[in-house]
C-alpha cells in the first residue's frame, strides 16, 4: 500500500487516481496525526510525502514529520513533493532521509517511475554471492575481478540494473567505470535499446544544449542541418553520462532539468520532448567534496545517486592482478598467434606489487606493450619493468618542484615517505614502487632516519 500525506485534497485525489489506475493500493492522510497512525499500524510499502503541505509552515513541519516518520519505519521509501521554488527543502528532505523528490506540477510518467524503482530497490535483499554464482545469474562476462568489494559491487549492479535507479560510478581513472556502466545496461530490460555514452568532459558550455538535445535547421548561424540529441538517441535506453564532475554550472542546470521532470526543448525549437532514460553518471572527482565546495549542485547530486558505488583502486585489491594479467594474455595470445605466453611466477608477483595509478587500463597497456616489444613465450620481471619505466601514466601526474626549491636528497626522503605511506610500511611493497631493493630501501630509512617496523616487512 502507498500512502500520500497532502493536505490539499486536489493533489490527494489526483494522485490516488493515477497510482489507482496503474494497480497500486492506495490510503490518504491530510494531517501529520492521521499519517503517523497509518505508517505504525498499516506498515505501507512506500510514502508519498508533499513537504509544502500547510501553506504556512514553509516546509518546516513536514520536515518534521519525515523525521517522525524515520524514527517510526528507518527503511520505508519516501518521495517528497515540492515546489519548483522550494529546491534547497528538497534537498533538505533528501538529507534528512527521503529516496527521492518530485517538483510539482509533476510529469504523471516521471512519479510512476520513481515508484515503481524504489519498489523494486525495496524487494532486493542483499546477501553475498561467489562469482560463479553471481555469474550465474547475471551477464558480467568482460568483468574480471574475485575480490570480495568487487564481488559485493557486481551482486549490487546485478540486483538494481532490473530497475530504472540512477547509479553513480565512482572510481579513479583506469579502473572499470565505463565497463560497469554498460554491465548495468546489459543486465537490464533495456539491454536491447540503445546504450549511449557521453563525455561531459568534452562538451564545450556553448555546445552543452545542442549536442543533449538537438537543434534545428537556423537554431543559429552555424546550424545548418537538424541534428538529433543525445537524449533522444538514447530513448528508451540508458544514457551514460562520464565526467559528470567535469560539467560547469550552466550545463548543471540544464541537465537537472531534464533528469528532473524528464522533458527538454530542441534548440531552436519551441516543442516540449519527453524523454524514457536510464541514467548512469562515472567520475573520478569526489562530488561531496565539490558540492561543499559550491562547484557541483547537491540537487543535482541527489537526482544522479540513488545508488552509488565506489570502484576500489587495483592497488587495494592485488590478487585481482593476477587475474586481470592473465584475463589479458588469454587474450592477446589469439591476437597475436602466441599460444604458448605465459607470464612467470616471480614476474607476476612483482606486478602484485606495482602501484599502478592507472588502474586496470595502465595494467593492460602494460602487457601489451611487453608482449609486442619481448619475443619471449614465458615473460619475466625485467620484459615488464622496461615497459613499466617507459610508461606515459608513470609521469602522467608528477609536478616537480622549481629548481633551487629543495634538494635531491629532500627529494628521496619525501618520495621514501611516501611511499612508505602508501603502502603502509611494507617494506616490500614500498621498496618495489621505488625501483630498489628491499636491502637499499633499508639501508635509505637508517641514513634519513625515517621510522619503519620490520615486523611489516
Ligand atoms: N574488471 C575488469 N576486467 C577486465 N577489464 C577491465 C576491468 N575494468 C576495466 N577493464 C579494462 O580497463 C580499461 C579501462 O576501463 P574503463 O574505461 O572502464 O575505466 P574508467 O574507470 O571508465 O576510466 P576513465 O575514468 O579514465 O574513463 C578498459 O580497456 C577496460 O576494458
Amino acid at each position: 500500500m502507498i500512502l500520500i500525506i497532502d493536505d490539499d485534497i486536489a493533489v490527494r485525489v489526483s494522485l490516488q487516481l493515477l497510482l489507482n489506475s496503474n494497480k497500486y493500493d492506495v490510503t490518504v492522510a491530510e494531517g501529520p496525526e492521521m499519517a503517523l497512525r497509518v505508517i505504525s499500524q498499516d506498515k505501507p510499502d512506500l510514502i508519498i510525502l508533499d513537504l509544502n503541505f500547510t501553506i504556512e509552515t514553509s516546509g518546516e513541519e513536514g520536515l518534521f514529520l519525515l523525521s517522525k516518520i524515520r524514527q517510526i519505519n528507518p527503511t520505508v521509501p519516501v518521495i517528497l513533493i515540492t515546489g519548483w521554488g522550494s529546491i534547497e527543502l528538497a534537498v533538505s528532505g533528501m538529507k534528512a532521509g527521503a529516496n527521492d523528490f518530485i517538483n510539482k506540477p509533476w510529469n504523471n510518467e516521471h512519479l510512476l517511475q520513481s515508484v515503481k524503482t524504489l519498489l523494486d530497490l525495496q524487494e532486493y535483499t542483499s546477501e553475498s554471492h561467489t562469482r560463479k554464482e553471481l555469474d550465474k545469474i547475471y551477464h558480467f562476462q568482460h568483468i574480471i575481478g574475485e575480490d570480495a568489494r568487487m564481488l559485493n559491487i557486481l551482486d549490487t549492479i546485478g540486483r538494481v540494473a532490473a530497475t530504472d535507479a540512477s547509479v553513480l560510478i565512482m572510481g579513479e581513472s583506469g579502473t572499470g567505470k565505463e565497463l560497469i556502466a554498460e554491465a548495468v545496461h546489459q543486465n537490464s530490460v533495456r539491454r536491447n535499446k540503445p546504450f549511449i555514452k557521453v563525455n561531459l568532459g568534452g562538451i564545450s558550455t556553448s555546445l552543452f544544449e545542442s549536442e543533449m538535445f538537438g537543434h534545428v535547421r537556423g537554431a543559429f548561424t552555424d546550424a545548418r542541418f537538424d541534428r538529433t540529441g543525445r537524449f533522444e538517441t538514447a530513448h528508451k535506453g540508458t544514457i551514460f553520462l562520464d565526467e559528470i564532475g567535469d560539467l560547469d554550472a550552466g550545463s548543471q542546470v540544464k541537465l537537472l532539468r531534464v533528469l528532473q521532470d524528464r522533458t527538454y526543448e530542441v534548440l531552436g525549437s519551441s516543442r516540449t520532448k519527453t524523454v524514457d532514460v536510464r541514467i548512469v553518471c562515472a567520475t573520478n572527482k569526489d562530488l561531496n567534496e565539490m558540492v561543499s565546495r559550491n562547484s557541483f549542485r547537491e540537487d543535482l547530486l541527489y537526482r544522479i545517486n540513488l545508488i552509488t558505488i565506489h570502484l576500489p583502486a587495483l592497488r587495494e585489491r592485488p590478487k585481482d592482478i593476477s587475474l586481470l594479467v592473465n584475463f589479458f594474455i588469454n587474450n592477446l595470445k589469439e591476437i597475436y598467434n602466441r599460444p604458448s605466453l605465459t607470464v612467470s611466477p616471480t614476474a607476476m608477483k612483482w606486478l602484485q606489487q606495482l602501484p599502478l595509478p592507472g588502474n586496470i587500463r595502465q595494467l593492460k597497456n602494460l602487457v601489451e606493450r611487453s608482449i609486442l616489444v619481448s619475443k619471449k613465450d614465458i615473460l619475466e620481471t625485467d620484459d615488464f619493468r622496461s615497459q613499466l619505466e617507459l610508461s606515459p601514466a608513470k609521469m602522467g601526474s608528477v609536478q616537480f618542484p622549481g629548481v633551487g626549491m629543495i634538494t635531491l636528497e629532500e627529494m628521496e626522503i619525501e618520495m621514501i615517505k611516501r611511499a612508505m605511506d602508501h603502502h603502509k610500511n611494507k617494506i616490500a611493497r614500498a621498496a618495489a614502487s621505488l625501483g630498489l631493493t628491499r636491502s637499499a630501501l633499508y639501508r635509505r630509512l637508517e641514513k634519513y632516519q625515517i621510522p619503519y617496523d620490520e615486523a611489516e616487512d
